[in-house]
């Protein structure tokens, strides 16, 4: 079984996926989740506000400051019992919240902030708590987690990364397990039995493609697995039945950490398991869809969508397509297969690009994770991208793959009993998040005042002129300032090319991106440091802590220097907010050229010319920027609608059949 990527324009699903369970298991996961419904059911009288509760977890908390921890482990037994009798009870809630940031000061050395108290709060009524980068989100979500799991609820907290899913589970593993609570990470690499025992802690770290595509592996398992009278008849008739082992304990009370990168952008991409599957396509007929692609003429023949990444062949190319190929390969009487696999030919041929979204090691493809810019070594592409793109860049191929179980990350989070997020930059999506997820948004002020200064953005005619601006920018800020820079870049290729620029210049640089990504604890950990050049893809975009060395803070703190805006502009703020966390000081800038893929692809002609013309001032680009990235996030928005009424139209497909989708 493999993990494919799906197409963001192909949203469509083969096969039902029914539940059609029942043993002692299931009888203990749906009494589980009869228990942890009745937990969460205290939520629904809490009739106090926000400023009520901190004022009461506050409260108490003075009451149990200077307590010794075998005191207070004492009374977090006490509160457990009542939180698994009576559930989120209110009083239970403030006792459990006071006894954790009491617990936390002793073992972490943090005691929350009130508005971390605050951020929990939000966490525990199942919104998403708007903090600002840097409010210390992790330290938050032990509030609400630790108070799910006294009271006996599974817990996954859910992340972008790898590295942040560790990094977190091992931070805060001291406080938890002072509570009394065990803790699990998921990485990409462990073993069925290795995941399954993480996934049985009390509060669970983890990716969200790894849990999307664990819950389809269970799933799977599931797909089989008799009704409850053959069970019973086979009981009766050979004894104990065999019950599949799953990964996953259900889904009960999860945490998005970043969600509007996993719950929004995330969801344009479906996850889809697949399998080995038998194909009639070779490798000549790959090559000869590549070459008939190559054979048509752009503008009049197909049309590119760079922004979707699919092509599209127009009636001039559909017939000289069938022209010139028919009969190739001996698949003359699929045509519209010929078609299809020629129009696939040209997005591998155009629009998926080495070192920007896949890289080629040991002459095999590795996706890189276009969301966080890690790689996906076991995934692929699916409907022959993934073996197109092999036969363009020389590789061995790989086998073709069948769709065996699928889901998108819309339905897939619905499905929880409890669904809470935070995030930096929630704001522009809370609409979304309400109507998707009927997630309510709420904002939370920062601890202190946020002292990171935004230097006016600079448009360049060229990528020349531009990388000439970033280097002498990291000179001036290191070479006079003594500040560290972290530059962000928008792929493998590009941050080559700048580290390639420094080395010239003579400015020493470290290097974090999905082809040198062995490092990136020792990276991260330096790049607070007086005078050090970090050059990095998105992999330091997001969730990435960079403590300031001594004395930096003198200097004026970290400087962030921006390369290409994205799509959105969440994606640009969560990498200034690398700089400027917690009050310190810090600053942010964007060099970007007008050929950048953004204003390509979004900006109308007339506009680019004013920008290459530089008779823009900073708030005229102000001006432009909103507008592609307006127009960019409505392109976004739109797929991810298509998604969702694709989703919707196999469910009531599904039904009409008498089955369950996945
Ligand atoms: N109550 C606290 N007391 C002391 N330090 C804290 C506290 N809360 C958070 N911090 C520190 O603040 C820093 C930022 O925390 P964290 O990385 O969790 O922020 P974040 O909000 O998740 O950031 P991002 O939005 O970038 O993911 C960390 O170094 C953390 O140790």
């Amino acid at each position: 079984m493999s993990k494919v990527i799906a197409c963001p324009s192909e949203s469509y699903a083969k096969g039902p996926y029914p539940e059609r369970a029942d043993s002692r298991e299931f009888a203990i996961d749906r009494w589980l989740r009869a228990t942890s419904a009745r937990f969460l059911s205290g939520l629904g009288k809490w009739d106090r506000s926000s400023d009520r509760f901190i004022a009461c977890v506050e409260c108490r908390g003075d009451g149990l400051q200077g307590l010794p921890v075998a005191d207070l482990q004492s009374l977090v037994r006490r509160v457990a019992l009542d939180l698994r009798r009576r559930g989120l009870h209110f009083d239970a809630v403030v006792e459990a919240f006071a006894l954790i940031r009491e617990m936390s000061a002793i073992t972490l050395g943090k005691r929350h902030y009130s508005v971390q108290l605050r951020g929990g709060y939000a966490l525990i009524r199942g919104h998403i708590a708007e903090m600002s980068t840097g409010e210390g989100k992790t330290l938050t979500a032990t509030l609400a987690a630790a108070t799910a799991a006294l009271g006996g609820m599974p817990v996954h907290v859910v992340t972008v990364n790898d590295y942040l899913a560790a990094r977190d589970a091992e931070e805060m593993e001291p406080l938890y397990r002072a509570l009394g609570l065990s803790v699990g990470v998921i990485q990409q690499d462990l073993s069925p039995e290795q995941k399954r025992a993480n996934y049985a802690a009390d509060i669970t770290y983890c990716t969200n493609k790894d849990l999307g595509f664990d819950y389809l592996r269970d799933r799977l398992q599931l797909k089989d697995w008799p009704s409850r009278s053959r069970i019973n008849l086979k009981r009766m008739l050979h004894g104990e039945a065999s019950v599949p082992d799953l990964l996953l304990r259900g889904l009960h009370f999860a945490i998005v950490d970043e969600a509007d990168s996993v719950l929004i952008d995330e969801a344009r991409t479906p996850l889809i398991i697949s399998g080995n599957g038998e194909s009639y396509m070779t490798e000549e007929i790959f090559k000869a869809a590549i070459a008939a692609a190559e054979g048509l003429t752009p503008d009049s023949d197909y049309e590119l969508a760079a922004t979707e990444r699919v092509a599209r062949l127009k009636p001039a190319g559909i017939a000289k397509v069938r022209k010139q190929c028919a009969g190739q390969c001996g698949i003359r009487h699929l045509e519209s297969v010929w078609t299809d696999l020629v129009t696939q030919a040209l997005t591998a041929r155009y629009l998926y690009h080495k070192d920007r979204h896949y890289l080629v090691r040991d002459e095999k493809i590795h996706i890189i994770d276009e969301y966080t810019g890690r790689l996906m070594s076991d995934r692929t592409w699916e409907y022959g991208l993934h073996q197109l793109i092999e036969v363009k860049e020389r590789c061995a191929l790989s086998p073709q793959k069948i769709t065996l179980a699928r889901i998108t990350y819309q339905r897939f989070f619905r499905r929880y009993l409890h669904l809470s997020g935070m995030t930096g930059t929630g704001k522009e999506v809370a609409a979304e998040l309400w109507s998707v997820y009927r997630l309510k948004t709420s904002k939370i002020p920062t601890h202190r005042p946020v002292q990171r200064i935004h230097y006016p953005s600079r448009v360049f005619a060229t990528q020349e002129d531009k990388w000439r601006a970033v280097v002498e920018s990291v000179r001036v800020e290191t070479r006079e300032r003594g500040r560290p820079v972290l530059i962000g870049t928008c792929s493998v290729a590009a941050s080559e090319l700048l580290a390639e620029l420094l080395t010239q210049a003579g400015l020493e640089h470290r290097l974090l991106n999905a082809r040198q990504d062995a490092e990136e604890a020792q990276l991260v950990a330096a790049a607070g440091q007086a005078g050090v050049v970090t050059v990095a893809t998105n992999m330091a975009g997001r969730g990435t802590d960079i403590k300031l060395a001594s004395g930096v803070k003198d200097r004026g703190g970290l400087h962030i220097i921006l390369t290409e805006f994205s799509e959105s502009g969440r994606i640009d703020r969560q990498l200034y907010g690398r700089a400027g966390r917690q009050g310190d000081p810090g600053s942010a800038e964007a060099i970007v050229a007008v050929e950048d893929d953004l204003f390509r692809h979004h900006l109308p002609g007339v506009m680019r010319v004013f920008l290459r013309l530089a008779v823009v001032s900073p708030g005229w680009i102000r001006v432009f920027l909103f507008l592609a990235q307006y127009r960019a996030e409505r392109k976004n928005a739109r797929i991810r609608e298509q998604t969702l009424v694709s989703d919707r139209k196999i469910d009531r497909m599904l039904a009409f059949a008498g089955k369950e989708s996945s």
